[in-house]
């Protein structure tokens, strides 16, 4: 990804590219002049542009239009607050105006580009029966390169909902046809949780009661139209920070840290509710217990870093191998489980067979070289009134046995 700042101060030119280059993977190219920034633009290929007012060649702010008709997002970063030319910058289709006040200008700049990326892959459904007001709203997203879906009422909001389970906000009007905002809301939340689908209500309704009453129903937020752009932009994106906030916690509290597979608490608590289910519907679940052969004997030879490099390309082929259809975890230092839902001790007897010599096969690649890695395996089977400790104890037999056997062995244990 490359950015263009045009920026005549060096001071300032440099502080953007060490922010930049600090919160994303990116090339920077620094325009000190509006000649400079052409050629560079005829050159390259921009994610996005920010760009000062004044330059030395060009001190009208000319730039902006010359990047915006490049189809290139343009955050205007400046050192002269004008606010008529900012509202003018804004219509004219601006991602932000951001005045050079303090080093938290740069920082937001720098942190506005990297929501920029992110937004590219986040679905915004639109729930309106205007086409003006959707449009208006499609026109506002897409300058923060979000893609965006329309629908033109509560039901057609619905489908489109469940047509794409990964939209991540929905932004609806409240008077619409056949379902109105407030319906859809209720409809939305049987199913999806606040964390799961950010909502922000809209209305231009002078019913002061209806921001609270949106929120009520399972909005995150509410709007009241007209709003101007930037009311509009920070509304979104806090909403959609505060999700991303909730689902970096979930990922602190679920994965492992150094392989980033499912960790123990995730594992115990998923499969309790799992193997109620399972037992309710007389479902069948093979669980596999894997630990790495003679790993003590890695970490004492290569260190400590290359027995987690070797923990990391493990994980990353027992999910590779299983995860699309079977659970992966860390339960302990070098020892992992794999649930499979839906298979017998056979069938899981022979992927996890399959996995072991295909580890054989393949030495991992290590700083130290390739290491030849063996695993060792007892694998189970479900029996209908049993807890999680009860079945990862009957699968750790198993493990047992591959271990006393000779290590690089999958042992079925019974029941
Ligand atoms: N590098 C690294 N080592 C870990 C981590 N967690 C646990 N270990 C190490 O894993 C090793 C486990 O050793 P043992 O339980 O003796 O097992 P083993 O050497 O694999 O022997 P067998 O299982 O009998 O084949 C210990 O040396 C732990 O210090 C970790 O996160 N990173």
């Amino acid at each position: 990804m490359r950015i263009l700042v045009v920026e005549d101060s060096q001071v300032v030119s440099r502080v953007m590219r060490h922010l930049l280059t600090q919160e994303l993977n990116c090339e920077v190219d620094v325009a000190p002049d509006m000649h400079s920034a052409k050629a560079l633009l005829a050159e390259n290929q921009y994610f996005v542009a920010i760009t000062d007012l004044n330059l030395p060649d060009a001190q009208e702010g000319e730039i902006v239009k010359f990047v915006l008709a490049k189809q290139i997002p343009c955050i205007v970063l400046t050192g002269s607050w004008d606010a008529e030319q900012r509202a003018r910058l804004l219509q004219l289709g601006i991602v932000d105006y951001v005045f050079k006040e303090n080093r938290f200008s740069y920082e937001y700049t720098a942190k506005l580009v990297k929501r920029l990326c992110r937004n590219q892959s986040v679905k915004v459904l639109v729930a309106d029966d205007s086409v003006v007001s959707r449009k208006f709203i499609r026109s506002l997203l897409e300058q923060h390169l979000f893609q965006v879906i329309e629908a033109d009422d509560g039901v057609s909001a619905l489908e489109t909902l469940s047509e794409n389970p990964d939209i991540k906000l929905l932004i609806t009007d409240y008077n619409m046809p056949r379902l109105d905002g407030f319906g859809l809301i209720i409809k939305v939340r049987e199913q999806l949780s606040r964390e799961e689908l950010a909502i922000i209500g809209l209305s231009s309704d002078s019913d002061e009661s209806l921001s609270a009453r949106f929120i009520k129903n399972g909005a995150n937020d509410f709007l009241q139209k007209p709003f101007v752009h930037e009311e509009f932009h920070c509304r979104v994106l806090t909403t959609l920070d505060a999700l991303d906030m909730v689902t970096r916690l979930w990922e602190q509290a679920n994965l492992d840290y150094l392989t980033n597979v499912f960790n123990r608490r995730y594992f115990f608590n998923m499969y309790e509710e799992k193997l109620n289910t399972i037992a309710q519907k007389k479902g069948s679940l093979a669980l596999a217990l894997l630990d790495i052969d003679y790993f003590k004997k890695v970490n004492d030879t290569y260190g400590h870093d290359v027995g987690d490099e070797v923990l990391i390309e493990f994980s990353s082929r027992l999910q590779q191998s299983f995860s699309q259809h079977f659970t992966v975890a860390r339960i302990g230092g070098e020892e992992f489980v794999v649930g499979f839902k839906g298979l017998n001790v056979e069938k899981a007897y022979v992927l996890l067979d399959s996995f072991r010599m295909q580890l054989e096969a393949t030495p991992i690649a290590t700083s130290k070289g390739l290491l030849n890695i063996t695993v060792s395996t007892g694998v189970t089977e479900f029996t209908l009134d049993e807890n999680v400790d009860a079945l990862l104890n009957r699968a750790d037999i198993g493990l047992y046995e591959a271990k006393a056997n000779g290590r690089n062995l999958v042992c079925i244990a019974q029941d």
